[in-house]
């Protein structure tokens, strides 16, 4: 029988995308709305896509250090079930975007070394849930979905959290099940590891990727 692990495909911008993500089992499926990522989609089509997300998986809309305006105007044409913040949003902001959109929200946390840790105590306390991934270099292009893992012994002792937690970063459908293993996450997130070119969704990897992480051969460590 698969584990109960639930995976998150994030960057779907087609609706081959959201039927694969479906069917594969995912639990969550994101949309961009960030105008530098290759991934990124308008409100206009996600709303589209939105609609024929099943009843079952959760609709989650990336934004990185989104203003109100904005906000505003993806939470009034697109059904959501789920904000993540992906930028260097205070924890007074995750506590504001919470309390005016009335959605569940979940704040990216980047992890380069052990002095990054104690954000995610710190945003434990405002966010519903947190996105553990790997801290982007000054010189990376985007905020996040560069494909890049972190050192994943920093999680070891390290993974009760007070609210659920996304393990995200750099996995493919060849280091999911790992990933899983060093852990002890229960959640996991991908974007680029799930694509055949960059900001185009494999369907293939996209099953294989649930698949693996759902894999009954992932005891924790
Ligand atoms: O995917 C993007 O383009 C993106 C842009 C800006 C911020 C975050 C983004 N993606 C998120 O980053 C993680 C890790 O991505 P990857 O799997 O390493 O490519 C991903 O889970 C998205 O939630």
């Amino acid at each position: 029988m698969p584990n109960d692990i639930r995976v998150k495909i994030c960057g779907l911008r087609t609706a081959a995308d959201v039927d694969a993500a479906a069917s594969a089992g995912a639990t969550y499926v994101g949309f961009v709305f960030f105008p530098k990522s290759p991934r990124n989609i308008s409100i206009e089509d996600a709303a589209a896509l939105a609609v024929d997300v099943p009843l079952g998986v959760a609709k989650v809309a990336l934004v990185v250090n989104a203003d109100d305006a904005l906000l505003d105007a993806i939470t009034s044409a697109v059904p959501l079930d789920m904000l993540q913040l992906h930028g260097s949003e205070t924890p007074e902001r995750v506590a504001e975007v919470k309390a005016r959109y009335g959605l569940p929200v979940m704040k990216a946390v980047g992890i380069a070394d052990a002095s990054d840790l104690p954000a995610i105590d710190t945003y434990a306390v405002v966010a519903d849930q947190l996105l553990i991934d790997a801290k982007p270099p000054k010189d990376a292009p985007l905020p996040g979905g560069n494909g890049l893992a972190f050192d994943w012994t920093l999680l070891a002792d390290r993974k009760y959290w007070t609210v659920p937690w996304v393990l995200a970063g750099g996995l493919t459908p060849d280091n999911v099940a790992e990933a899983v293993r060093r852990t002890g996450a229960t959640q996991v997130d991908v974007s680029s590891g799930v694509e055949g070119t960059v900001g185009v969704k494999d369907a293939g990897l996209i099953q294989a990727f649930v698949r693996a992480a759902k894999s009954p051969s992932v005891p924790k460590l």
